[in-house]
């Protein structure tokens, strides 16, 4: 029998269980589902969640709630079966499930700024309000479709519409309808460079009901707005993965944009997918997903030819009816010997940017690394300059002065030369965006050219700065990484010039070469969005490599058969499930050890129960293919099975009887179900 006087509680510590704790008297209306508390737990005081209302045993010492925080609750009820959920799939505990979700910290004493009439954008311009376009006949089918849809419980769909077909006025369309229903909409978009533009849109057509969630907050207005959603003041949420967390109650439709994109995966903490999640929450709160791309996964093209999902839509032309631009490929085995500024740029490219500059248009540049040179290495000994705390070779930052390394953020400056043998002369191999935008400007001195990156991006506002003087065409020529790939809608740009497609082609990782596709089509999707007609040059060193050549012809069918294909012949995913073990310690006797004791549970776990784990294959131990990373000897066990259910409970298993023993002593074992990741 459940009684008010009693309440289940998830406590924000590694403990997979869940505790009860009776309330006393002057805190019975306080201790609902949703709110935080203090209770007691072994000798401390920690902090927890109510999840609702519990039976009290009777056997059981029940301790009473000391404390409740927060002046309201921090989420709607009906979030507990998700919270579930996720922290039954990703083998995490559920009160740090649910603690990982909530904004940092406590809720602000200080309320957030009343809002004036009119929406105003992230660095202060007001958002004027937005006349909806005519649809076109691509769209209003697919609109007429998903509406149609918004009463009938849960339903899965796929959108995949080419770069420019106008995927987002089909999602402003089916919020709409939502919001007349009297339903709230979620919706994810993948890199924060996208928000932006996202924020703009929404708030244009739906003014204050919008809340945005997403890094770039601080803590305070991270709170006001998770706190405007969860009072209800917002029926629309939009951010990047962290908002599939959002507390709306009973989302009616939920949109994921960019569905393929890899940022949907969180790799440190609860490594969860939110891409996965959204379809987990639309079904769980018998809502509508939408999943849209140019490039859809090869994951949900499959769901999509397997009936997985309930409907697929289709939107083959650009919004401008111009085509797709035009890809010329560059091979760039032909310009090897090049010097100087010219040895990224070929001369097709460089003929190219000239006339688009003359034409009054602008220009992209990608290349999917940052930093200035990738690969330091002594002229007079040969040492490869790398990271004191990593496997991994420094990358020269010109403007700072500093090598760096990209996976632990180690910085030391480049004037101190090889650590080996002291000499000041290093040799810069390896490319990187500090180094395009260098020698862009040594050829283009009247043009104004940017960098987006990751550096070019760490103070607040820089980044909304560089988009917006793209958007007001102070900016000729833009040069960037994988920030400027996707999503973005400026009319300008009309050439886009690829600077080595094939960096993310050599990752040892099944998923490289749907990576590539998928940049590749992306990027090229930014040229020609307005009135003139877009080109690309595409410059590779494999022309001939089928992930390359399908992205030239932008044929995602082709690239979708071949793969497929390969991904049955291998088992990979989507025809196999995986789950991910990380064994690391800083000190490398202890993890080879440790990671090689993991390996014999497993064994023994299979052993154990032929019937059940016979399905499991267990690859591994191995050293990672990054051994050393942030001072850490990394060892990794691959699980995988054609049967999700078997490598699940096997994981479940192995880390209820030995996680204990294989984490004592400072070693690291970190589970990611699904991983994408496995470096
Ligand atoms: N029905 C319409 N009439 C006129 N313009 C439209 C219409 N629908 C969309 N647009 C405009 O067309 C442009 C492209 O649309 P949008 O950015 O939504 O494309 P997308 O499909 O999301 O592309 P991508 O996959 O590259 O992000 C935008 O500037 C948008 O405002
Ligand atoms: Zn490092």
């Amino acid at each position: 029998m459940s009684d008010s006087r009693y309440i289940e509680v998830a406590i924000h510590l590694p403990v997979f269980q869940t505790y009860t704790y009776s309330v006393p008297e002057p805190l019975l209306l306080q201790a609902v589902c949703g709110r935080r508390v203090q209770v007691p737990f072994g000798r401390q005081m920690v902090a927890g969640t109510v999840l609702g209302e519990a039976t009290a045993c009777d056997n059981a010492e029940i301790k009473p709630v000391a404390a409740v925080l927060d002046d309201g609750p921090l989420f709607p009820a009906t979030m507990i079966p998700f919270f579930r959920w996720v922290a039954d799939y990703y083998l995490y505990p559920l009160g740090e499930t649910i603690a990982n979700a909530l904004p940092a910290g406590d809720l602000p004493k200080k309320s957030a700024p009343p809002v004036g009439k009119i929406p105003k954008d992230a660095v202060g311009d007001p958002i004027l309000p937005d006349t909806p376009p005519d649809l076109t006949t691509d769209q209003e089918a697919v609109v007429a479709d998903l509406v149609s849809r918004l009463d009938a419980g849960f339903c899965s769909c796929l959108l995949a519409g080419i770069t420019g077909s106008g995927k987002t006025e089909v999602y402003m369309r089916v919020v709409a309808a939502a919001l007349a229903m009297g339903k709230t909409a979620l919706v994810l978009v993948p890199e924060i460079a996208l928000i932006a533009q996202a924020e703009h849109r929404f708030c244009a057509r739906f003014g204050h009901t919008v809340a945005v969630l997403h890094s770039g907050l601080s803590r305070t207005e991270r709170w006001h707005q998770w706190s405007k959603i969860a009072r209800g003041e917002a029926a629309i949420a939009i951010g990047t993965r962290s908002a599939v967390f959002a507390p709306l109650d009973r989302p009616g439709i939920i949109i994921v944009d960019e569905e393929h994109d890899t940022s949907y995966k969180q790799e440190s903490g609860l490594r969860y997918n939110a891409c996965d999640l959204a379809v987990v929450r639309a079904k769980l709160s018998d809502a509508v997903v939408v999943l849209g791309s140019a490039t859809p996964s090869v994951q949900s093209l499959h769901n999509a030819t397997t009936g997985k999902f309930s409907k697929t839509y289709r939107m083959d032309r650009r919004i401008n009816r111009q085509p797709l631009p035009a890809i010329t490929v560059v091979d760039l085995r032909e310009q090897q010997a090049r010097r100087g500024p010219r040895a990224y740029i070929s001369d097709e490219l460089h003929r190219a940017m000239a006339e688009t500059l003359a034409q009054g248009n602008q220009v992209l540049l990608f290349l999917n690394r940052r930093g200035f040179a990738s690969l330091p290495v002594c002229a007079a000994c040969g040492n490869t300059i790398k990271c004191k705390h990593c496997d991994i070779s420094l990358t020269l930052h010109k403007g700072a002065n500093a090598f760096r390394c990209h996976f632990c953020g180690y910085s030391r400056a480049a004037a101190r030369g090889c650590d080996i043998c002291g000499s000041s002369s290093i040799k810069l191999l390896g490319l990187g965006t500090e180094k395009v935008e260098e020698a862009v400007k040594q050829l283009f001195p009247e043009a104004s050219v940017a960098r987006l990156d990751r550096d070019t991006t760490t103070r607040k506002g820089a980044m909304l700065r560089i988009l917006k003087d793209l958007k007001n065409r102070k900016i000729d020529i833009l040069v960037g990484t994988q920030m400027i790939a996707k999503g973005h809608d400026f009319p300008g740009i009309t050439l886009i010039g690829v600077i080595c497609a094939d960096l993310s082609l050599n990752f040892p990782d099944f998923r490289a070469g749907e990576r590539t596709f998928q940049l590749l089509a992306q990027v090229a999707g930014r040229a020609g969005r307005g009135v003139d007609p877009g080109r690309v040059i595409l410059q590779t060193y494999n022309p001939d490599h089928l992930c390359i050549a399908a992205a030239t012809r932008q044929d995602g069918s082709a690239f979708y058969d071949q793969e497929i294909a390969f991904r049955r012949q291998l088992g990979y995913p989507p025809f196999s499930r995986m789950v991910h073990l990380h064994i690391s310690a800083t000190d490398p006797a202890k993890a080879k050890a440790r990671a090689r004791e993991a390996g014999d549970c497993c064994t023994a776990l299979k052993n154990s129960a032929p019937a059940v784990f016979g399905a499991v294959e267990v690859l591994g131990p191995v050293e990672a293919p990054i051994h050393k990373l942030a001072s850490r000897y990394r060892w990794q066990i691959l699980l995988k099975s054609r049967s999700a259910a078997a490598v699940k409970s096997f994981a479940a298993r192995l880390l209820a009887q030995d996680g204990q023993r294989l984490r004592k002593g400072g070693v690291r074992l970190v589970v990611d179900v699904d991983p994408f990741f496995m470096m």
